[in-house]
């Protein structure tokens, strides 16, 4: 619980009309109506009072984070006779007009349920000028002392994610917030795939800027990743194809503004997918690290991963669906129907190192939420240990005898580095998976029948335990390798790229003429909704590697429940 500060500034001002006691401590700025008493009505019965919230149009007291405002702006003459600073016309009142002069408006976030943040504002009318300039003067100088709060961004449109709305919601929804808090930014509309990778990758000037904003989906945010940690470790001299090498932590943190077709990165982190909340939590410069996979074959590097790596049934459905792209987003669906008759199972060796000595299973009910102890307890833990290997240990402090390995036929093999909860699937693939605990969830599901398989994909929209079935094991790992088991044996690139392109040929067969019988004898990876090249993989978990303006999902009672001097 916060303790209330010391105040800097207390006084008498007006706020429609209405006497109010106002006043601003380092962490918060609080207006009460004069003479009301929000807690007890004599003449009311108890459960007729209206709740008392933090801040709303009705109650009498109000309390808003410093942390959370986004600007202070004057009330000057034009603006007092009605005019707002976004161009529409509001009415006010007479006395208002008169006072306007000594005036000034806090733009603040308002929490508007189902973690949803919007923009309000409440204006103040001072006695006299040099009081309203010391209450804009104040509440200024309290913005400008939180270093976290971003300056200038750098960012990336994709003018083609998603229903193609990338550029109309950011100049929409996002730019003017950005204007009112005084937010400068380099925008760039790609102008094709992986433009913005590249363009980071070689030449943004990154040092001029706090961070890096992409406005469309999934596959955008993909990108921005790439290009910031190809970039950090090309910087700092890192080889990005060796799996051992410890990866360098990217300094500037990314902002995700939802254009996409499904936007579940900006979901797992924000809780919702909504432009207007993204904006917010990058101005108020909210900071949430996360894992990321880094995923080589035969110390060749080939995708880095932040949410879901799934061979088997996810590598199927996405395989099938990039073929029939011309059905829009019922793709998946069609493909996620047909790959669930059509039932392929497939053999190979997963070997994975444990994730020993640190807090959480992934059987836990408690979920990754806004601040997560667990995400800091272990990224601690890690970062110690990591400390440690320099001077001792093998890589991560792990040691080939922790090494476990299972053979066998299985329907999918998922890795979850998040729940990978979505509006569709708000549960997620794996519910008690952390953003940044260092580990991922390595889920097999062994063969069995089309029933029980199933009952196990219905699991992830109740409440029953998706992982309580025989034929499901799940274990929280640091890392692991997958080898199907007719390309157990490869050695090299070369090799492996030959068989491939025969798999090619014969799985297409096999897929398009399923009532032949036979079950090809490899999937595909489905790296974040990319297909990779090969099967034989080799991931490693890196923690915390990158951060986002993202603060995790909030629980409701982390706003309902703050210390309320006014009710004192
Ligand atoms: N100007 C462009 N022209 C064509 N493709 C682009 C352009 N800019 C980015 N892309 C690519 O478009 C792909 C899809 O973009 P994005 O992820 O924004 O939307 P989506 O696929 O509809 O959403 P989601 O990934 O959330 O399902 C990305 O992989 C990105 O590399």
């Amino acid at each position: 619980m916060e303790r209330p500060s010391r105040l800097l500034l207390l006084s008498e001002l007006r706020v429609r009309n209405a006497a109010h006691s106002v006043s601003l401590s380092r962490s918060l700025l609080t207006w009460k109506r004069r003479g009301s008493s929000p807690l007890y009505h004599p003449f009311r019965p108890r459960f007729c009072l209206p709740r008392l919230r933090r801040r709303s149009d009705s109650g009498s007291c109000h309390i808003v984070p410093v942390s959370e405002i986004i600007s202070v702006r004057e009330e000057d003459e034009e603006n007092g006779s009605g005019r707002r600073d976004d161009g529409s016309w509001k009415k006010i009142k007479e006395r208002d007009v008169k006072d306007c002069r000594q005036a000034f408006t806090v733009l603040y976030v308002e929490r508007s349920g189902q973690h949803r943040w919007r923009c309000a504002e409440v204006t103040f009318t001072c006695s006299d000028t040099t009081l309203c300039q010391r209450w804009i003067s104040n509440i200024r100088e309290q913005l400008a002392a939180i270093a976290s709060r971003p300056r200038r961004l750098l960012v990336y449109i994709n003018p083609f994610g998603g229903k193609r709305q990338g550029k109309r919601v950011y100049e929409q929804k996002v730019a003017p917030l950005f204007l009112q808090a005084g937010i400068f930014t380099d925008v760039i509309v790609t102008e094709y795939a992986n433009h913005a990778r590249d363009h980071l990758r070689t030449e943004a000037e990154l040092k001029q800027f706090d961070g890096v904003v992409c406005v469309g989906g999934d596959g955008m945010f993909s990108e921005i990743v790439h290009g910031l940690i190809w970039r950090t470790q090309i910087d700092g001299g890192v080889d990005v194809n060796c799996p051992d090498e410890a990866l360098l932590p990217c300094s500037l943190r990314i902002g995700i503004i939802p254009a996409g077709s499904t936007d579940c990165i900006c979901f797992a982190t924000v809780g919702t997918n909504d432009p207007v909340t993204s904006a917010l939590h990058i101005i108020v410069g909210d900071s949430q690290p996360m894992d990321v996979c880094s995923v080589h074959h035969n110390n060749t590097f080939l995708r880095y991963s932040v949410s879901l790596l799934g061979y088997g049934f996810y590598g199927d459905v996405l395989t099938d669906s990039e073929r029939k792209r011309w059905m829009g987003p019922a793709r998946y669906d069609f493909s996620g129907v047909k790959m669930f008759l059509t039932h392929h199972y497939y053999e190979g060796t997963v070997s994975y190192l444990p994730a020993r000595g640190i807090l959480g299973t992934p059987r836990d009910t408690a979920r990754c939420r806004s601040g997560c102890v667990v995400c800091q307890r272990n990224g601690q833990l890690l970062s110690e240990r990591a400390e440690r290997y320099e001077t001792d240990e093998g890589p991560d402090g792990e040691t080939e005898r922790e090494w476990r390995t299972i053979r066998g036929k299985f329907l999918a093999i998922n890795a979850a580095s998040m729940s990978c909860a979505c509006p569709r699937s708000p549960k997620g693939l794996s519910p008690a998976a952390h953003l940044a605990d260092g580990t991922t969830d390595l889920i097999l599901v062994r063969k069995c029948s089309r029933f029980d398989f199933l009952r196990h994909l219905l699991r992830h929209t109740s409440k029953d335990d998706q992982f309580d079935m025989t034929f499901v094991e799940v274990h929280r790992v640091r890392r692991f390798r997958f080898a199907p088991r007719h390309c157990q044996s490869d050695s090299d690139l070369e090799l492996d790229l030959q068989e491939n392109g025969k798999r090619q040929i014969f799985s297409q067969i096999c897929r398009d003429h399923p009532a032949c019988g036979c079950a090809p004898s490899y999937s595909s990876w489905n790296c974040d909704g990319e297909i990779l090249t090969h099967t034989a993989i080799d991931v490693r978990v890196h923690c915390q590697l990158v951060k986002l303006f993202a603060r995790g999902i909030e629980e409701p009672a982390v706003f309902e429940d703050l210390t309320n001097p006014c009710a004192i």
